[in-house]
């Protein structure tokens, strides 16, 4: 889970940044961070600090069928061994009480001693065997449950990160998004197994208060509901706790999110270098100071409400016993029942008092589990609405299919405009380009003009908030990207360093096909990365995390090489995007590629991004963006001629390079 979390991390890092103040050299860490008070949005708060022990119950079945699916879905057969070693344990205690019951009765008996110690010997003989056989029987169930919880485990991980992988890019750009999956990968996960093991626990201790209320029922009737009088008060205060503490972390999930973010900032190898460049560790950790108060804050708060939960729970626990034994005292003072009997239901009390706060105990495990398993439950369904809502499935293209669609002759991006999510303004706005098969079509303009979101846009990262994407005019957003992304290659601006061998970094470009040792090499001759892997200490077979054994670490310009021939390993022919592809390359690795972008001229649509516009002259035509607006669309002569935009920024860069 931690993992999960730094890979959040990771991925979010280049996007962190928190407004910091400062008040006299100091961070104002309290008013930096958006995230200081509890969050009040959770749907859950209210219901588990007002739920009555009855509404617990009511959805107890629910919850013990939800965990039961579980467990059976993973392990049905360690499932079914585990609940019947339970409930033979629970035969074997009612009978031993009831043994228990005739040897008390016997000895209390009148004749001579040893003829009352002979009579119990055979119900002593029984008491030993059952004793030895609920001790066996709660050594296998112990076995059978420890085995099912990983098992269930895996199951259920395996579900969330196929829902992670598989939810659509936007939803990493939507904080609540962020906040439920923090939600379900934090404790909505491991709550599942808690289900499994707390019903488990649940279904042992009811067959334990049953076999005991049994074995009551044979010795006096009466007893029974003081069994339950007694365990009540433990029981309230238990299920109170635990429902505080529940209510507390559900409201601090977006802190947390915050506090883990900034410890990894902290702790990790990937920003060591830039906090120790800008000395920004004691920023850092005056955001983390006062993360750590608001949370320390909320752990005593919860402390101190749960302490006094549990002291009226204690008192009121020890006078509901004191009454009890006083019953049991009036019930033999007035002779209702003999001292044997009254000696049996002290021992059969002892243990029925126990399990029954095992078993209030289990159901408000259950009830507890079953909230944070719904936080998990949440983000499933909510991913599951995220994946659904794609326009290829919503609303997908007239005449389906099932075929990969051919490569495409020509792309039109036609009148698209572009919102991110919760943005008040257009990325892109109105935007119309032409890609034809063979051709190389560059985008230009300044920072924050559009021109990643639209290739990202062409990649299908993002569906347009309007207007459309045609291949050979067919709309590709309503299509399943698995008939069309095959296609489409990536030279990402964002350079991803995978933390894998530099054979796999490269051949993740096709992650589902096995390795092609020829493509690869040939990609990364293409990328000018062939001689630095057959240079390296353990060539194609180099890890590249320096946080391993036989690791190591590479330049920017290093890592940009093996990005461009992962994208290059993809590459069938069809539309390769390359976003910057040579920002940190040196002269010669640049020209090199330049050169292999070249090459598709002719055969294959390409799409460059590019600030150095030596690298965009031979383009078939060069689009520039101004604010997410198309305003220039023509040949490098042709712009130059019309003395726009383009011409400018052609002259200004002609201008650094004059001598
Ligand atoms: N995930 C996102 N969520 C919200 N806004 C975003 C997101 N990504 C980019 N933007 C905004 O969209 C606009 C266009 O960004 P884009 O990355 O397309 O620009 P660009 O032209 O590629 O810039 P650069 O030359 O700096 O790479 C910018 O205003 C940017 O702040």
């Amino acid at each position: 889970m931690r993992q999960g979390r730094m890979q959040q991390c990771r991925i979010r890092r280049w996007r962190w940044a928190i407004p910091g103040q400062r008040k006299g050299g100091k961070a104002t860490a309290a008013t930096a961070l958006p995230e200081l008070d509890d969050i009040a949005w959770y749907a859950h708060a209210e219901e588990a600090e007002t739920a009555s022990f009855w509404r617990m119950a009511r959805r107890l079945p629910g919850l013990v069928r939800e965990a039961l699916a579980t467990a059976w879905a993973a392990a049905p057969g360690l499932t079914v061994l585990a609940l019947a070693l339970n409930i033979a344990a629970g035969v074997a205690t009612t009978t031993a009480l009831l043994a228990i019951t005739d040897v008390t009765r016997e000895l209390f008996s009148s004749g001579p001693t040893w003829d009352r110690v002979s009579a119990s010997l055979p119900s002593l003989i029984l008491l030993a065997a059952v004793t030895a056989a609920k001790g066996a029987l709660g050594i296998g169930s112990g076995w059978a449950q420890q085995r099912l919880e990983p098992l269930v485990l895996a199951e259920v991980d395996r579900g969330f990160y196929a829902l992670a992988v598989a939810v659509p890019r936007t939803a990493f750009d939507d904080d609540r998004f962020a906040d439920r999956m923090e939600a379900a990968n934090d404790r909505g996960s491991r709550a599942q197994v808690d289900l499994v093991r707390h019903t488990v626990d649940f279904v042992t201790a009811v067959v334990t208060v049953a076999a005991v209320a049994a074995a009551l029922a044979v010795i006096h009737p009466v007893l029974i509901p003081l069994l339950f009088a007694a365990a009540l008060p433990a029981g309230w205060a238990a299920v109170r706790s635990a429902r505080l503490m529940y209510v507390s972390n559900r409201s601090r999930v977006a802190r947390r999110r915050r506090l883990w973010m900034v410890q990894w900032l902290m702790d990790s190898r990937w920003t060591a270098d830039d906090l120790r460049y800008h000395q920004a560790g004691p920023w850092l950790l005056g955001q983390h100071g006062a993360m750590l108060g608001a949370e320390t804050g909320a752990d005593l708060a919860v402390i101190r409400k749960q302490t006094v939960t549990r002291a009226v729970g204690q008192a009121l626990s020890g006078l509901a016993v004191a009454g009890v034994y006083g019953i049991l005292l009036w019930m033999l003072a007035a002779g209702t029942v003999p001292l044997a009997v009254a000696a049996a239901a002290v021992v059969a009390l002892g243990q029925g008092s126990s399990a029954m706060a095992n078993l209030l105990v289990a159901v408000n495990e259950i009830y507890t589990d079953g909230l944070y398993a719904a936080d998990r439950r949440e983000f499933d369904a909510l991913a599951a609405e995220r994946i659904a809502a794609q326009p290829h499935l919503a609303d997908p293209a007239p005449g389906g299919g099932a075929e990969p669609l051919p490569v495409p002759e020509v792309i039109e991006v036609r009148d698209v405009s572009f919102r991110y999510p919760g943005k008040d303004t257009d990325a892109l706005t109105g935007v119309s380009v032409t890609i034809r098969r063979g051709e190389t079509v560059a985008l230009v303009g300044e920072n924050g003009s559009g021109k990643t979101t639209l290739m990202k846009l062409l990649a299908g990262l993002y569906t347009p908030t309007s207007g459309q994407i045609l291949w050979d005019g067919v709309d590709i957003t309503r299509i399943d990207p698995a008939r069309w992304r095959p296609h489409v290659s990536v030279i990402a601006q964002q350079v991803q360093r995978w933390p894998f061998t530099a054979a796999r970094s490269i051949a993740l470009g096709r992650a589902e096909t096995p390795v092609d040792r020829s493509r690869l090499e040939r990609a990364a001759r293409d990328a000018g990365a062939l001689a630095m892997i057959e240079g390296f200490d353990h060539g194609w077979e180099q890890l590249l995390d320096r946080q391993y054994r036989d690791g190591t670490d590479l330049s920017g310009g290093q890592w940009q090489r093996l990005a461009s021939a992962r994208g290059l390993y993809r590459d069938e022919g069809g539309l390769l995007l390359a976003d910057e592809p040579s920002s940190a390359l040196d002269a010669r690795a640049e020209a090199a590629l330049f050169d292999t972008l070249r090459a598709r001229s002719g055969t294959a649509a390409t799409v460059l991004i590019s600030h150095r516009l030596q690298g965009v002259v031979h383009a078939d035509a060069i689009a520039v963006l101004e604010d997410g607006k198309l305003i220039e669309l023509g040949p490098h002569r042709g712009l130059l001629a019309a003395g726009g935009a383009y011409a400018e920024l052609w002259n200004l860069q002609a201008r650094s390079y004059a001598v």
